[in-house]
């Protein structure tokens, strides 16, 4: 079986971060956004992260964060790599990597064809880019709203790094999701979740089968 790694996002509390665990997710995510629902602070962020095992990635997600919180962030979190889930431009993209040598994903908003230029730009400096649904005009979150894009402008399309497919993923959709666009990793924050900031240990382990699931599909050859 072809391996998918998955990304859970929006830990808030040490049982979520055992259930990605134990589900067999191959990062979890931490959000440093106080508008978001998912919001923990630098200590609280620093207990969820040393309650992970060796082998789960730990990701810090922050929006145009300048330097000061990213100091802040990374002097008391074991973090293994920065997601900007922000405006954040090429330069500042390349400058934050250089800055604090750890791997950074840019997360790059999808609507229409329009967008996807953005994924090259930024697929040139970045170690991984994810690439998500936009957030809708006048949304308070950049990202983390359930909005799923047309999965079919990305079809059998490539970048320079290695990618990660978001937007409005669930237990339901991904293995489609993942036989669309061919994703071999993906994200999901808000489609795992009992309600907005709490983290489903069931829904997460069946989001975790419909990955493997998907998986196995394509890596049956079709008579
Ligand atoms: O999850 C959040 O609250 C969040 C806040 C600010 C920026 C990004 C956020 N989440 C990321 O958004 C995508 C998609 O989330 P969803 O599955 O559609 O809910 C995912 O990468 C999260 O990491």
């Amino acid at each position: 079986m072809s391996e998918i790694r998955v990304k859970i996002c929006g830990l808030t509390r040490p049982e979520d971060v055992v259930a990605t665990a134990e589900a067999g997710a191959s990062y979890a995510g931490f959000v440093f956004f106080p508008k978001s629902p998912r919001h923990v602070s630098v200590s609280q962020a620093r207990e969820l992260a040393l309650t992970a095992p060796v082998g789960l990635a730990k990701v810090g997600l922050v929006v145009n964060a300048d330097d000061a919180l990213l100091d802040e962030i990374l002097e008391q979190v074991p973090l293994d790599m920065l997601q900007l889930h922000g405006r954040e431009s090429v330069d500042r993209v390349a400058e934050i990597r250089a800055r604090y040598g750890l791997p950074v994903m840019k997360a790059v908003g999808v609507a229409s064809e329009a967008d996807l230029p953005a994924l090259l730009d930024y697929g040139k400096v970045a170690d991984q880019i994810l690439v998500d649904a936009k957030a809708p005009k006048g949304a308070a979150l950049p990202g983390g709203n359930g909005l799923a894009f047309d999965w079919r402008l990305i079809a059998g399309r490539r970048w320079p790094c290695p990618w990660m497919l978001a937007g409005g993923l669930t237990p339901a959709n991904v293995g489609q999701a993942i036989a669309m666009t061919g994703a071999r990793q993906v994200d999901v924050s808000s489609g795992i979740e009992s309600e907005p900031g709490v983290k489903d240990a069931a829904r997460i382990s069946a989001f975790l089968q419909a990955v493997s699931d998907a998986a196995e599909a394509v890596s049956v050859p079709r008579l």
